[in-house]
């Protein structure tokens, strides 16, 4: 069964009733509704290329996510059913492409068969460096003209550059991605896998911390999430748990001090129920910590330590007003990040991953593929990181997590 060339997903699916409507993105008063479309995904009936005259490369970069494995053998199974015998993975992202000491790796079904059992990249992941000429010089070598490149906003942006860079030298390269985000943090998408896994598996750090507290005489627990710039991770598990009684996320700011400062919250939540639970995602209030002024290998800030800082603040606050409260933080991120793909990031990897061989024998090239509207999808690389995407804070989901913590406003 083919996908016509002419098939389209609506990337917009409500048509709003007036500009007041909750979350209305209107272009005019009357808010008439705009067709704005993407490429469906899946097999063409044509093809462009000889599967014999293949060598496709896989490569994974940046930080873990849940779910690589899955993908990386997906594309390699659909890989040799299109007929394709020439499939290798490039080690250690993108530092395979220009590190010549690093060999790559023979893929195969045989190869990658038991690869989703177990989490991280069986290819190596990692951060900066690389010149775009100096890595389309080596697929050139190497003679590589499929290439899947499996990352977040950094991977894609240089994903887009060697796609370019191919087209200059007019190199029969196709070069397609597929979204790797824990954080969620790419546009246009439903989701990006492994962020569910992500949420799911911040239930037991949620839950160890709300058993604590509740066990403790004035317990707070504090767990810290992924999310740098977008509080997906922490505002989902929230919601999840029904544990919760403090969320905080980059995208909302908010004070300590003072009469509407958290600190006072926390006081509150001891007079009326004598313990709370803190979710607080990494990249929150870091207004208030002192800046690093460092950058990781690919230009990433470094961020502070907002949950360390929030025990620290905690402990002071109740020791300086004479009331006992234990306070316990624990730290998740990275016994999260190494997990396998729970079963509903499991099948979005599969799909994606078969999405991402149609889209490369199709002829697509700079291209990343995503689930929009529950449906398949290609989409252009430029359009999906041209902003990270966060939360609003004047979105229903986080007003649902308001509503489920029963936190105020804490400016
Ligand atoms: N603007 C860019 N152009 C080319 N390559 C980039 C760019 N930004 C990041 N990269 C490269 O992409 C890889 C992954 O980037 P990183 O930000 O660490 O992870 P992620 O893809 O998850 O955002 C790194 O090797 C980095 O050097
Ligand atoms: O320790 P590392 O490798 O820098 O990873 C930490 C970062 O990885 C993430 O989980 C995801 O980041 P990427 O999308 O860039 O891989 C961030 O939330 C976090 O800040
Ligand atoms: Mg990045």
């Amino acid at each position: 069964m083919f996908v016509h060339n002419d098939d389209r997903v609506l990337l917009k699916v409500i048509k709003y009733a007036t500009p007041s409507s909750a979350g209305a993105e209107c272009v005019d008063p009357d808010c008439n509704f705009v067709h704005q479309w993407v490429h469906r995904a899946g097999p063409r009936p044509e093809i462009y290329f000889n599967p014999n005259e293949v060598k496709a490369a896989i490569v994974t970069c940046g930080g873990l996510c849940p779910g690589l494995n899955d993908v990386i053998r997906q594309i390699v199974i659909t890989l040799e059913i299109y007929g394709v015998k020439n499939i290798v993975g490039i080690s250690y992202g993108y530092r395979g492409l220009f590190d010549e000491h690093l060999p790559e790796i023979k893929l195969s079904r045989k190869v990658v068969q038991g690869a989703h059992l177990s989490g991280g990249s069986i290819l190596g992941v990692s951060r900066g460096g690389g010149n775009v000429p100096d890595i389309v010089d080596s697929i050139q070598k190497r003679g590589i003209n499929m290439l899947f490149v499996l990352g977040g906003n950094g991977t894609h942006a240089g994903a887009n550059a060697i796609h370019n860079e191919c087209r200059k030298r007019q190199m029969k390269v196709v070069v397609v991605g597929v979204p790797k985000t824990i954080d969620n943090d790419i546009l246009l998408m439903d989701k990006t896998f492994g962020f569910d896994t992500a949420v799911e598996e911040a239930q037991r750090a949620i839950n160890a911390a709300y058993i604590e507290a509740h066990s403790a005489y004035n317990g707070i627990g504090i767990v810290k999430l992924m999310g740098r710039h977008s509080g997906f991770i922490a505002m989902h598990a929230s919601l999840a748990s029904g544990q919760i009684d403090v969320c905080l996320i980059p995208e909302v700011p908010f004070t300590l001090d003072g009469p509407d400062g958290i600190l006072r919250h926390l006081q509150n939540l001891m007079e009326s129920k004598t313990s709370a639970v803190i979710c607080v995602a990494e990249g929150a209030g870091q207004d208030l910590l002192e800046k690093i002024n460092a950058t990781d290998a690919s230009g990433n800030v470094v961020l502070g330590d907002i949950g360390v800082y929030l025990q620290h603040q905690i402990k002071k606050y109740f020791k300086g007003i004479n009331i006992t409260a234990d306070v316990k933080y624990i730290d998740p991120t990275y016994m999260i990040r190494a997990c396998r793909a729970n079963a509903s990031d499991g099948i979005l990897c599969t799909v994606l991953g078969q999405n991402a061989v149609h889209g490369a024998f199709a002829g697509f090239s700079g291209i990343t593929v995503g689930i929009c509207n529950t449906h398949y999808v290609y989409l252009p690389i430029p359009e999906v990181i041209s902003y990270a995407r966060s939360v609003d804070p004047n979105s229903r989901m986080w007003h649902r997590c308001l509503t489920s913590t029963g936190q105020p406003d804490f400016y």
